[in-house]
Order: structure tokens, then sequence, then C-alpha cells
């Protein structure tokens, strides 16, 4: 694989605000640019896969060893079941075991659960090491290893322990994608549906063309639907790295979505939650009278035809309610969410009013 070739995506991340520039890169076979990306000053690399990716961490692990690094390879439960402070410790130690200094560098291979927690250690190990995403589900190539948004659950929610720290560089290489569950494939169907509903329209033109292709990798838009989501995000990650304004329309949907992961013990998949938390929002900008009855439908039709969720028990809402209180976007006693004026106009409501949130928690409610 050479820096030229046609067949490979490169989109360009950050560079802006003082942050080191990246890039994603999609294509296929793309593990050749892993070296450039590890750099000249590492000599030992740590390659953190889930249970599901045995055989590809260790594969990996062979091929750094055979390059001259000193490599090891983690083993990370599957899903979110990564995402504890107990995993990160016992990550920690191999680190500490296998003498990782600050020139030493992190791979994380597999989903959004192990591309978050591997960015978490390098963010944490010694204050912060390189490390680099090699995403294997949709929903991590096209969000969550784009960004620099790492971290990990407590009992008291979602991702409320991480870290600020991007990659070095991304690499999606779709083969990976040919051995991903269909649930798996779907959930992130629906960061990709957000992509579309908050900046690129197009995404849900081509979804609603031939929804059942959109739930393969075969699908003849796969590839620009995958590259268009990470455009979306890189665009925004890119004005606004640490959240301190745009990149809140990135959490669309996530409010309540996050809430549902919890209440659920993460056994919902990310994006299945999200796409609740999607129709909710959509109706809660209708309700506020933002958005036109059509665009809050158009919601539940998309997200339907690909065989994501839209209704959630109805009798969880003083929990979820509760939930909610943490999420990051509130701001004291201020719930705060991202909703819709319009196709890609994406705005903030600011502490809707209790009987608002009801009336949009009934249009979900099953
Ligand atoms: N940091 C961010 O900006 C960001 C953005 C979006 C989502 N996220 C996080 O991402 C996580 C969800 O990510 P996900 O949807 O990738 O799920 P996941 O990481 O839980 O992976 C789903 C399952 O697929 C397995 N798997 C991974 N790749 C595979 C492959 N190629 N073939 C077969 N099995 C494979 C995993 O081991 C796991 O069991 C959530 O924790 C969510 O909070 C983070
Ligand atoms: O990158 C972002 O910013 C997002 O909000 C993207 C989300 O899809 C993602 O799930 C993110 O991890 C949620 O972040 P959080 O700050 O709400 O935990
Ligand atoms: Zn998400």
């Amino acid at each position: 694989m050479t820096t030229q070739d046609p067949a490979v995506t490169r989109i360009a991340v950050g560079g802006t605000a003082g942050t080191d520039p990246y890039e994603v890169l999609v294509g296929r076979q793309l593990l050749g640019e892993l070296p450039a990306l590890i750099g000249d000053g590492a000599q030992r690399v740590a390659v953190l896969h889930p249970e599901a990716l045995a055989s590809t961490g260790e594969a990996l692990r062979e091929d750094l060893a055979a390059q001259g690094y000193e490599a090891i390879a983690v083993q990370l439960p599957n899903a979110e079941e990564a995402k504890t402070a107990e995993v990160a410790a016992y990550c920690w130690k191999a680190l500490g075991q296998t003498g990782f200094t600050r020139t030493d560098v992190i791979v994380g291979v597999g989903g959004g659960a192990t591309t978050d927690v591997a960015g978490f250690v390098a963010a944490t190990w010694l204050r912060g090491v390189r490390w680099v995403a090699v995403p294997t589900t949709v929903l991590a190539m096209v969000d969550a290893s784009v960004g620099g948004k790492t971290g990990i659950n407590t009992a008291e929610g979602k991702n409320l322990v991480g870290a600020f720290h991007p990659p070095a560089g991304v690499l999606c290489d779709l083969a990976a994608l040919e051995s991903l569950g269909v649930h798996d494939y779907v959930s992130g169907l629906a960061e990709i549906i957000k992509a579309g509903f908050i900046a690129d329209p197009a995404i849900l033109e081509l979804i609603e063309s031939d929804p059942a292709a959109a739930r393969t990798p075969q699908g003849p838009h796969t590839a620009e639907l995958i590259e268009r989501s990470i455009r979306v995000k890189a665009e925004v990650v890119s004005e606004d790295l640490k959240e301190s304004g745009r990149r809140e329309i990135l959490n669309y949907g996530h409010t309540l979505g996050h809430a549902i992961e919890k209440n659920e013990r993460y056994n919902w998949r990310h994006g299945a939650a999200v796409s609740v938390g999607m129709v909710f929002a959509a109706e809660l900008g209708r309700i506020a009278g933002r958005l036109d009855d059509a665009t809050a439908e158009r919601h539940r039709t998309v997200l339907e035809s690909v065989g994501l969720p839209v209704t959630y028990r109805g009798d969880q809402w003083p929990k979820l309610l509760e939930t909610m209180k943490v999420d990051k976007k509130s701001r004291g006693n201020r719930l705060r969410f991202i909703v819709l004026e319009g196709l890609a106009k994406p705005a903030v409501l600011e502490s809707p009013d209790p009987a608002m949130l009801l009336a949009a928690h009934a249009e979900i409610a099953a």
C-alpha cells in the first residue's frame, strides 16, 4: 500500500486550535500504514483487542514483533464489559510490566468499546502516550475512533470518566466488517443516520434508496456512507475538539440513549439506544415548535427501515430522567438536549419544560 493508492480515502482531522492533525484512512489492507503511524521512536507496542478478535490481535502482535518491536497483545472483554476501571487497571498493569515508556505506542483494534478503552489507557498512561485506532465495526469507523473522546463507564453512567486524547491515525479496513454480526452492523447505522440528520442529508437519501442493502457490508453505498459520516465527524471535531460548543451536535439522540443503555445494563447496543434517543429528540424538537412534523416522522421511517428500534418500555421514565441529569451536556440542574430546527440544522434546547419531556416520552413509550 502506498500513500498514492487511489483506493484509499484519506480524511484529515484536527490541526486547528493547537491540536496535532491526523488522518482517517478508509480502504482495504491498510495495515502496511501502521509502522508509519507508530513512528520511529517506539520500542514497545501494545495491541489492545477484544476477545472476539483474539486471532487478529495475535496476528498483529506477531507482525509487529517481526518488524522489531517488543510487542504485546492485551485481550479485553467484548463490548461494554471492557469499559470499566478494572479493565483499565488491568491494561495499566500490562504496560507497567512491559516497561512501557512515553515513546511507546498503543494500538486499539476493535469496536468502539475497545477503541474507547485503548484511547483512555493511552491518555492516562504516563499522562499520555501515542495511540493508533484500528476500528473494526461500522460504529467505530464512523464515530468512536475519530475525534479523541476516550473513556470508561462508572456505576452512575456512561462514559463518565475519560479524556480528550486524539489518536495519531485511524485505519478503517472495510474488510473487517465482513465478520461483524448483523445487529452490531446495524447499530453503526444509527450513528450514520445521526450524521445524516445533523449535517449531511445525502446520507439519508442513500439509505432510503435501499435500506436492505444498507444493512450489509456488500451494499452499493457502504464506503460512501462510511466516508460521508467520517467527514461529518472530522469537520465538527476539527473545529471543537473539547466540546466547548459545536461538538455537542454529535450528541444528538445520546441524552436519552445513554440513559437507556445504563437502564439495560449495557445489554442494548449503543446504536439501538441512540436510535430511540433520536426519535425522542426529534419529538422534543417538534413539541417545542422547532421541528416540522415530516422531519420528525422521517426519523422513525429511516431508523425502522434498517431494523433499528424506535420505542422503549414506557414504565421506566422516572429512572431515565434521573440518569439524564448526569449527561455531560447538563449544566447544574439544567438538562440540555440537541434538537433539530430542520434537516442539518441542529440546535440546543435548554431546560425543556417537564411536560414537554413527558409528551416526547409518550411518543417513544412502548
Ligand atoms: N469515543 C467516541 O466518540 C464514541 C462514539 C460513538 C460510540 N462510542 C462508543 O462505542 C461503543 C460501541 O461501539 P461498537 O458499536 O463498535 O460496539 P463494540 O465495541 O461493543 O463491538 C461490538 C461487538 O463486536 C465485536 N467485534 C468488533 N469488531 C468485530 C469484527 N470485525 N467482527 C466480529 N466481531 C467484532 C466486539 O468484540 C463486540 O463484542 C460504545 O461504548 C459507545 O459508547 C464512542
Ligand atoms: O464525539 C462526540 O462528541 C459524540 O458525542 C459522539 C457520540 O456518538 C459518542 O457516543 C460519544 O462517546 C458520546 O459522548 P459523551 O460525551 O456523551 O459520553
Ligand atoms: Zn454515539
